[in-house]
């Protein structure tokens, strides 16, 4: 009798566990997207139909391959519907500002300037978004980019020194050194005879902001600092072609073949991340220490006796992977995309050029002082961070009910921000938005356009780009001493196709033919 009444009971707690999971299931699954549907609906906020488990995952997949088969003609800056087919689509029929779903989760597109510059702005309530997804931290690495609080706080302000001013006044012989290094190279490829050096300059553009990163920030080889690039882009493929898939909680422990080849790079990586930090630890000196560049100021944080002031090993080793990625891709992606406007725009190439001749003179590497004179190549970097900036998006997670304007956003909302979109918005940069123009930027940013935060490369708001003078001050160095020694056009074979590979990339290189000067 007492064993059928505990079989009862075990059988009723059973019954009422799994109630309760089939319940959690539908909640997330079914009912809350609908709730929350509903409650945007009321604030006048519609969008594509939420579908279960995917939300719109499978539309974005199945409109980004469609669109990956469109070759624009290259004088066309009209890239939006390319490169965001789905928001292109989703704009037409909700408007400015719209709700779709990433998986289960509400995300709300804001391309309004003003409600976007609440969001980044906001210290409190709307943060990044917290990741999930494994191959994120492995390829990235699980620092300033990611962290957040209190550790973001206690980073941000060792790490801040490293890209001061004076850091990088001592930065640009050393960025002109490694420049000159890959124009050897460039040069060697130079058939017997030819005049033309033809090259992929994407590719090199990545291997060159590589070695910069490399010397500049962690003092590392050449060889050192380029297999750690090649592992982590072959990384960076497996992570792109993950975005679009669900992610199942537990899977990444499985031993599939991309899981067991994502571990080879990720322990590749490490490894030569930790051959960096010894040979730096074993090279201390007496009066220099560990150094002043960003791997001397982590270790000497290392050694602190503050909390605030201290970073530990192994954060060191996760901050060394996030420099090291974000400090090549991006840059790269400026040069390349200023290389192809020049090359389409030969005769700002050829004022460009006279420009650098005239501060600069014919060899000679530039510094910081040079810099504040090229005025006209500012003015074009500008232009190209505001058409093909390589950051096109930017992602925040509200942290708690929030208000941004007259919206209602509610705890666990993501905000897409789409700067592609805001950069070439006719309210904002007037009926010229889509053409090239570096001259509207001649009596600067702020005459520029009627918005003051309408141009957000780097972003604004505590966690904006700790080291935009640094990307300027090397894309500076790098395109100054290209016109010092080549002429630059394109190559037949460009194929315009600017495409989301996270940043903004394009989708078959950027082949440019070279044209040795005197
Ligand atoms: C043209 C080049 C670059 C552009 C356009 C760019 C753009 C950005 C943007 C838009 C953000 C903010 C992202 C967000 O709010 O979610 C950011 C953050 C960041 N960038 Fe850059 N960046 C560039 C170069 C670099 C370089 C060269 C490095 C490293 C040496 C770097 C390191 C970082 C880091 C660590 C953060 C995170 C800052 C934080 O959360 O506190 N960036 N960048």
């Amino acid at each position: 009798m007492e064993l059928i009444s505990t079989i009862n009971l075990l059988t009723i707690v059973l019954l009422l566990f799994v109630v309760s999971k089939i319940w959690k299931a539908c909640w997330i699954l079914l009912l809350r997207p609908l709730m929350l549907s509903k409650r945007f609906k009321k604030q006048g906020i519609s969008g594509p139909k939420y579908k279960i488990l995917y939300g719109n995952l499978s539309e974005i997949k199945k409109m980004k391959k469609e669109a990956d088969l469109c070759v624009l003609d290259p004088n066309s800056n009209d890239i939006f519907p390319r490169v965001f087919p789905q928001y292109h689509q989703w704009m037409s029929q909700y408007g400015d500002t719209f709700l779709f779903w990433t998986g289960t989760k509400p995300t709300i597109y804001i391309s309004n300037h003003e409600l976007a510059k609440q969001v980044l702005s906001s210290k409190f309530g709307f943060t990044i978004i917290p990741v999930k997804r494994p191959e994120v931290f492995i390829l990235f690495g699980k620092g300033l980019s990611f962290i957040q609080g209190d550790d973001w706080i206690r980073h941000r302000r060792i790490l801040n020194p490293a890209f001061s001013m004076d850091r990088l006044k001592a930065m640009t012989q050393p960025m002109g050194d490694c420049t000159l290094r890959i124009f050897e190279e460039w040069r060697k490829q130079r058939r017997n005879g030819e005049v033309l050096i033809k090259i992929e300059i994407s590719k090199e553009f990545h291997k060159l902001t590589a070695d910069i990163i490399a010397t500049t920030a962690f003092g590392s080889s050449y060889a050192e600092g380029i297999e750690l690039c090649r592992s982590q882009t072959e990384l960076e493929k497996y992570y792109i072609s993950s975005l679009t898939n669900v992610f199942i909680p537990g899977t990444q422990y499985l031993p599939t073949p991309t899981n067991l080849k994502l571990w080879e790079l990720h322990k590749k990586v490490k490894n030569s991340i930790k051959r960096i930090i010894d040979s730096r630890l074993k090279s201390k000196c007496k009066t220099y220490g560990y150094g002043d560049d960003l791997l001397g100021v982590m270790l000497t944080a290392a050694k602190s006796n503050e909390y605030e002031r201290k970073m530990r090993m192994d954060e060191i080793i996760e901050e060394c992977k996030n420099f090291y990625y974000a400090g090549q891709g991006t840059t790269s992606i400026l040069l390349t995309w200023t290389t192809m406007l020049l090359s389409l725009h030969q005769g700002w190439q050829e004022k460009l050029r006279e420009e650098v001749f005239n501060e600069c003179g014919k060899d000679k590497i530039p510094d910081t002082d040079t810099f504040s004179k090229l005025k006209l190549m500012n003015m074009v970097l500008m232009e190209s961070l505001r058409l093909y900036g390589p950051v096109i998006k930017i992602s925040r997670e509200a942290t708690q009910d929030m208000k941004v304007g007259h919206l209602e956003i509610p705890k666990g909302t993501s905000i897409i921000i789409p700067l592609l979109k805001m950069h070439r918005d006719k309210a904002i940069w007037g009926e010229d938005a889509e053409q090239f123009n570096p001259l509207r930027f001649e009596n600067g940013i702020s005459q520029a356009t009627i918005h003051p935060n309408a141009l957000l490369p780097f972003s604004i708001g505590p966690r904006a780009c700790i080291a935009k003078n640094f990307a300027m001050v090397e894309a500076k160095t790098v395109l100054t001493m290209i016109l010092q020694q080549f002429q630059l056009s394109l190559s037949p074979e460009y194929k315009h196709t600017p495409v989301d590979h996270f940043d903004l990339f394009p989708q078959y290189g950027l082949p440019v033919m070279l044209h040795p000067l005197g």
